[in-house]
C-alpha cells in the first residue's frame, strides 16, 4: 500500500481506540521505553507533545519519567508555511499554548540547537519492517530528522505492529533506529 492509503487506514484505526485503551497502550510503551538501557544514555531528548484529537500515543508518561531521570527535554514549534520546526528547552516554568492544529507549543522557552539533541521520539501513523514511517504527509519530521546529528537515536512510537513495506518510500524518508509498540521494541 502507498502512504496515502496507509495514512487513511491507520488514522481510522486510531480513531476507533477509546481514551482508556489509549492510556493503557501509552503506559505500556512508556515502560518499554524506560527498560531499554541504550535510551537511558541520552541526556538531551526531543519529544513530541501528543495531538489528542488524532489519538496520538500520550507522551506525558515518558516526559514525566525523563524529568525524574534529570534528562533535558526538548520540544518544538512548527511553522506550517516553511514546514520547519524550531526547538526549545522544556522546563518546569515553560508555558504551553494549543495551536489551531491541536499541538501544544512553548511560548516562553529558551531556543535549543538541533546538534545537541541525542535522541528523538518520533510520532508516526505506521512503520514498516525496515524502519520507514508514514506521518501526516507534510514531510515536517523528515526535514527535522535530516538536520539532526547522524548519531542521534530516532525512536518511533506506534500503536500498531509494522507492515511489510511502504510502497512509495522516497529519498527524503529517514529510517528510524527503533520503534516501540505496546508489544515490543523493534530495532533496524
Ligand atoms: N504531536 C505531533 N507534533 C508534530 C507532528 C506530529 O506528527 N505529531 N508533526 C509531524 O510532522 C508536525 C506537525 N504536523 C501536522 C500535520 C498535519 C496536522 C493536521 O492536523 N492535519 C489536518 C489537516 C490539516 C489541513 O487543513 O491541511 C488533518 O490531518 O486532519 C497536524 C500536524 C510537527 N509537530
Ligand atoms: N528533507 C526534505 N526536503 C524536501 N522535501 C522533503 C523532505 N522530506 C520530505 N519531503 C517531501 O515532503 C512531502 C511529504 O513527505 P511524506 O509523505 O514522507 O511525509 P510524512 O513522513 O508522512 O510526514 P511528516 O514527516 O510530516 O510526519 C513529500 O513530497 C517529500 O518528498
Amino acid at each position: 500500500m502507498n502512504k496515502q492509503q496507509l495514512r487513511k487506514e491507520f488514522l481510522d484505526k486510531r480513531k476507533a481506540i477509546s481514551r482508556s485503551e489509549l492510556e493503557e497502550l501509552s503506559n505500556r510503551i512508556k515502560d518499554k521505553f524506560l527498560s531499554e538501557p541504550h535510551f537511558q544514555e541520552a541526556q538531551h531528548v526531543h519529544c513530541f507533545l501528543s495531538i489528542a484529537r488524532h489519538k496520538e500515543i500520550d507522551t506525558w508518561p515518558i516526559i514525566h519519567a525523563l524529568r525524574e531521570l534529570n534528562k533535558q527535554i526538548i520540544i518544538s514549534t512548527c511553522d506550517f508555511k516553511t514546514l520547519e520546526m524550531h526547538h526549545f528547552l522544556f522546563e518546569k516554568e515553560t508555558i504551553l499554548e494549543e495551536t489551531a492544529f491541536g499541538i501544544l507549543e512553548p511560548i516562553n522557552a529558551k531556543p535549543f540547537s538541533v546538534e545537541k539533541i541525542d535522541l528523538i521520539i518520533v510520532p508516526l501513523l505506521i512503520f514498516d519492517k525496515e524502519g520507514y514511517r508514514v506521518g501526516y504527509g507534510k514531510g515536517i519530521y523528515d526535514r527535522f530528522l535530516a538536520k539532526c546529528r547522524p548519531d542521534a537515536i530516532k525512536v518511533g512510537l506506534s500503536i500498531s505492529e509494522p507492515i511489510q513495506a511502504i510502497a512509495d518510500s522516497d529519498k527524503y524518508d529517514i529510517a528510524l533506529d527503533h520503534c516501540i509498540t505496546p508489544k515490543s521494541v523493534h530495532s533496524f
